[in-house]
């Protein structure tokens, strides 16, 4: 082995035996002296704790390595004690931001899970997002009100963006008598989460505050995906097809697709993945450029001249900086405080008429642009993202009965395990372009690296 090759691997080696941490989670003894652990009812519920108490219960000594982050985290599941006592338990549940196939799916397995595993009956919805705790009536939840909740798509305690009134939230939670609050949302309502736990444990409120992260982009860090993501992907299939079946039965046609996708892409390219129909996938993590060489309009000539067709499919936050925008556009924000973002297909239609006119003048040329938007949300979830749900949410209910708070459940590495609230609220999850990942879509769509050399 000559030294050069030696060199190399060292610092492999080395990063293999990194000493691995385990995450400190927040507990309600941390600040809660006089709290005094109770005996699981799990012990006698013969429904779910079938293994008679042989290694039923997870253990300080089980966790799960996170190769991302480096650091263990605590298994998710039942503990040996509880730090509520169940009729003593009322129970508070949100659902804040946008729409994500699985919500109803998470409320209604919150709600038979706290009511069947542990015995809790005062459960309550708080409707229409972070605005509800302090501004309309908690609606009383039981079972048989949500059975079939998991056949519906959106949220039926309704959801809303805006309204994070701190003081105000935690007041209506400390004053309504919660002492449980399961916060369902994604990266916004995640950091309203921080907040909220924050205040709670400055109060010294014995009241357990969990996250439970919904969004559609798979835009939050650490958890393997979000849930709802797969119905997503799935839904987007149709709006691919069809743009595939309209740009080949043009002359010269181009497909066009816009999905959703704020500040990530993995659900256009997860979708380019599964539907190989598609030529060009353009994401918010790639700067691309339209024209030139190594452009945009010179891979779709030669695209169109090889095969007649074309299909792009393009993530909304896609090309943000490079559409003209007004001064007043480039100020414009939703009730959360999000940037409005411009239409990124209008503006490539558009584009790409220009283009075609100036190039090749008199020939036909079609564009069909294909905006399914709220199509892939707005549906309940398939039976990946169900399951994924239910753990989820028994996951959620575990550890808050186990006393944890400010933390979220989430699945590393397939493992389900508990995460600080802080740390999720700050990871976010682009996709990486300079991984295999990224070299896989390009090997399935050929499309330039938009690197200008
Ligand atoms: N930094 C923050 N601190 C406190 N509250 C926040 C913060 N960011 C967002 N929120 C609140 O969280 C809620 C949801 O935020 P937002 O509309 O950004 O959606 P989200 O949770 O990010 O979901 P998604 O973007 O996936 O639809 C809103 O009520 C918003 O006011
Ligand atoms: O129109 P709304 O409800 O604000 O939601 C749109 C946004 O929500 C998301 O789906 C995230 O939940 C984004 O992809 C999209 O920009
Ligand atoms: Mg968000």
């Amino acid at each position: 082995m000559d030294d050069s090759s030696s060199s190399h691997q060292l610092p492999i080696v080395t990063h293999l035996f990194e000493p691995i941490k385990l995450k400190k989670l927040p507990h309600l003894t941390h600040y809660i002296s006089n709290l005094q652990p109770l005996p699981n009812p799990l012990d006698h519920n013969p429904y779910f704790n079938t293994l008679h108490l042989q290694n039923f219960y997870i253990t300080p000594n089980d966790v799960v390595l996170s190769h991302a982050t480096r650091f263990a985290y605590r298994t998710a599941g039942p503990r040996n004690n509880v730090y509520f006592n169940p009729p003593e338990v009322r129970v508070a549940i949100v659902t804040c931001g946008g729409l994500c196939p699985g919500l109803n799916t998470v409320i209604r397995e919150l709600v038979v899970g706290l009511w069947n595993l542990y015995g809790n009956r005062e459960i309550f919805g708080i409707t229409g997002g972070y605005r509800g705790f302090y501004s309309t009536e908690p609606v009383p939840l039981n079972p048989s009100i949500v059975h079939y909740w998991h056949n519906k798509g959106g949220t039926l305690l309704q959801t809303s963006r805006g309204g994070f009134d701190l003081c105000k939230i935690v007041d209506a939670i400390q004053n309504r008598g919660f002492n449980q609050v399961y916060i369902i949302g994604g990266d916004g309502t995640m950091r309203g989460a921080v907040k909220i736990f924050n205040e709670i444990r400055q109060r010294k409120l014995n009241i357990a505050v969990v996250g439970i992260p919904k969004t559609v982009d798979n835009d939050i860090g650490i958890i393997d995906r979000s849930f709802g993501f797969q119905t997503a992907v799935e839904m987007a299939q149709q709006a691919i097809s069809a743009a595939h079946v309209e740009a080949e039965s043009a002359v010269n046609g181009i497909g066009l697709v816009k999905l959703m996708g704020r500040s990530t892409g993995h659900i256009a390219l997860h979708a380019t993945l599964s539907s190989r129909d598609v030529d060009c996938c353009l994401i918010p993590e790639l700067d691309f450029y339209l024209e030139g060489k190594g452009g945009l309009f010179e891979f779709l000539d030669q695209r169109l001249k090889e095969n007649g067709h074309a299909v792009l499919v393009v993530a909304e936050g896609a090309g943000q900086d490079i559409i003209p925008r007004t001064d007043s556009q480039k100020e414009e924000r939703d009730e959360s405080g999000n940037l409005v973002f411009l239409d990124v297909g209008v503006w490539l239609k558009s584009e790409l008429k220009r283009w075609w006119d100036r190039e090749h003048p008199g020939e036909l040329f079609t564009v069909k642009y294909i905006d399914p938007t709220y199509m892939i949300r707005a549906v309940h979830a398939n039976a990946t993202d169900n399951l994924y749900c239910t753990l989820l949410a028994h996951s959620a209910i575990h550890g808050v009965m186990g006393g944890y708070t400010g933390f979220v459940a989430g699945p590393i590495n397939g493992n389900y395990a508990y995460i600080p609230l802080e740390d999720v609220a700050c990871a976010n999850n682009p996709v990486n372009t300079k991984d295999h990942n990224w070299s896989w879509v390009r090997s399935v769509t050929n499309q330039p690296d938009f690197l200008k050399s």
